[in-house]
């Protein structure tokens, strides 16, 4: 992707743009060009403008000298560096990387419409959903998220849900070169909370339902909301399309300053769950808005799909997509990975992957799975908890787990915690349940032992990291190694109950 050489003068003079205090221009001509806004000094190419991040774990300025040898032709900084390149003297670096991020990738926003989603559970498939929507609306729409960056029949990994503004900018420029007028963005709570989505106007912003979720970073729930609700001002949207079944998404639809359409079984909502129903082929969901009733069906398995469903069904209409293009776009959006994705089933065990993670979610998903067992069947789960993230779900967890008919405690990655501390804690949630509790620490033996122990009519419902395939228990990134939940489970089904019957199945376990 080639990004535009743009002057110094221009940097500098977007820089002034941002209020905040003054710009001071240490060296370089106005002719002086620079191509690409980074962050990171590891990924300086010659002609770059380092930006010089002050973060939790280090700040940015330590690695100017580092991007100079790597060929930064200026600097973005807070304070002197002793590097011998043009500097960009701004009071915050982190205020600037929306702004500078957008004008070096060529302003890319100004070419698109665009759709923000946000909410404690759900953005990965409702943007999925929209993106099949929009693209059923007849116009060429990219999305980036969790599951990295796809346009048209091209992908791209990302490291963030919601990338640093530069890359998400770059991201951006390279869905307009591959012919989009569209695109979905998920918007987690610490990319609004950190500026990562700065220099982008939304035409329509999702909230797709909360519960308490990412304390660490937040503090409290709160300031969580908070974050979310940042979404939802007008200089950062133009409407909302808010999941009015929990208090807190009734409160941001009460007190956001933009248009806001209800959804969800509320009464007063605008758009409207009269009905519905989940199986192993898929799901039907019956809406009512101002046009009437519409009967809309897609191939996501699970009840937690239903107000995702409805979102993007509001979400197509307010973008002018017509009735009949919204439902088949979500007839035929296939479920994303990790997402209450289904394998197994025709005479053996159903196995069911989710990313499931916070309490609700899983209180959710087991309902979920629960709709799935056949006569008499049991549901196993096969639960364990992230290292060093959110310690006060796991006692939720637990609790949240007592639905479940065996309950297989196992690591998660542990990154660096100790992995029995983090199962003891999960258990705590789970005492005096009357399901029985089996501790198994290694991952892939417990997926085993749970697909083992489940009879035809049993599911065994995997939660915590649904399409993650790098599993890590120390601190060291370096040290991940590969396991997806999917791909063990698929083993163990054949191994433990034979291949599949029939094609379909068959197919389904590919
Ligand atoms: C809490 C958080 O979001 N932290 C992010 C933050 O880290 P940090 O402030 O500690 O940054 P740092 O490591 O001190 O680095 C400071 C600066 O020096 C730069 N640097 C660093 C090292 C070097 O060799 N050269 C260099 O230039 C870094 O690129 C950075 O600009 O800035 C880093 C660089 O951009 C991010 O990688 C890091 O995300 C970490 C890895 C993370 O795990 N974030 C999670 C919590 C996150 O953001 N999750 C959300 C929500 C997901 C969900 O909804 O489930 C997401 O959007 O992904």
């Amino acid at each position: 992707m080639r990004l535009p050489a743009v002057t110094w003068s221009e940097v500098e003079h977007r820089a002034r743009s941002v209020a905040g205090g003054p710009v001071t221009r240490c060296g370089g001509t106005d002719d002086l060009t620079v191509a690409g806004l980074v962050t990171d000094s590891r990924r300086v190419v010659p002609g770059s403008l380092f930006a010089c991040v002050r973060g939790a774990a280090s700040d940015g300025h330590r690695w100017a000298a580092t991007a100079a040898r790597a060929g930064a032709a200026a600097l973005l900084a807070d304070r002197p560096v002793d590097v011998a390149l043009p500097v960009l003297c701004v009071p915050s670096v982190r205020a600037q990387l929306g702004p500078l991020g957008a004008l070096l990738a060529g302003d890319p926003a100004r070419a698109l419409r665009l759709t923000g989603v946000t909410g404690s559970n759900g953005k990965t498939t409702t943007s999925t959903l929209l993106r099949g929507v929009l693209e059923a609306g007849g116009t060429r729409t990219g999305v980036v998220g969790t599951l990295g960056a796809q346009v048209g029949g091209r992908s791209r990994g990302t490291d963030l849900t919601t990338p640093e503004a530069p890359e998400l900018h770059q991201l951006l420029r390279w869905m307009v070169d591959a012919g989009a007028r569209q695109a979905v963005v998920e918007a987690s709570s610490i990319a609004l909370d950190m500026g990562r989505i700065d220099g982008l106007h939304f035409d329509v912003s999702v909230f797709t339902g909360f519960e308490e979720d990412h304390l660490d970073h937040h503090g409290t729930i709160e300031h969580y909301w908070a974050s979310k609700a940042r979404l939802f001002e007008r200089d950062r949207s133009a409407a909302g399309v808010v999941v009015v079944d929990d208090p807190w998404g009734r409160r941001l639809a009460d007190q956001a300053p933009v248009p806001v359409t209800r959804v969800g079984s509320a009464e007063d909502a605008d758009v409207r769950v009269l009905g519905w129903r989940t199986g192993s082929a898929g799901t039907e969901v019956l809406l009512g808005d101002d046009t009437g009733g519409h009967r809309v069906s897609s191939p996501l398995v699970g009840r937690v799909h239903v107000t995702n469903l409805a979102a993007a069904w509001a979400t197509g209409r307010l973008l002018g997509v017509p009735a009949d293009a919204i439902a088949a776009g979500l007839a035929t959006v296939a479920p994303p990975r990790g997402r209450n994705t289904v394998l197994g089933g025709s005479g053996r065990p159903v196995v069911v992957v989710d990313y499931a993670h916070t309490p609700r979610a899983l209180a959710a998903a087991i309902a979920t799975a629960r709709d799935l067992c056949g006569p008499g069947g049991r549901l196993h789960l096969v639960l364990g908890a992230r290292g060093r993230r959110d310690r006060y779900k796991r006692q939720g967890l637990g609790e949240s787990a007592r639905a479940a008919d065996v309950v297989w405690l196992t690591n998660e990655g542990s990154h660096g915690e100790n992995p029995s501390a983090i199962i003891g804690e999960l258990r705590i949630g789970l005492l005096g349940a009357a399901a029985a509790v089996r501790t198994v620490p290694d991952r892939r033996a417990a997926i085993s032992s749970a697909v083992r122990a489940a009879g035809p009519a049993d599911v065994v419902l995997l939660v915590g990291r649904g399409h993650e395939t790098r599993l890590l228990d120390t601190t060291d990134p370096r040290d991940a190694v590969h396991l997806d939940d999917a791909e063990v489970a698929n083993t163990a089904l054949i191994v433990e109950h034979g291949p599949p019957a029939t094609a379909d199945a068959a197919e389904r376990a590919s």
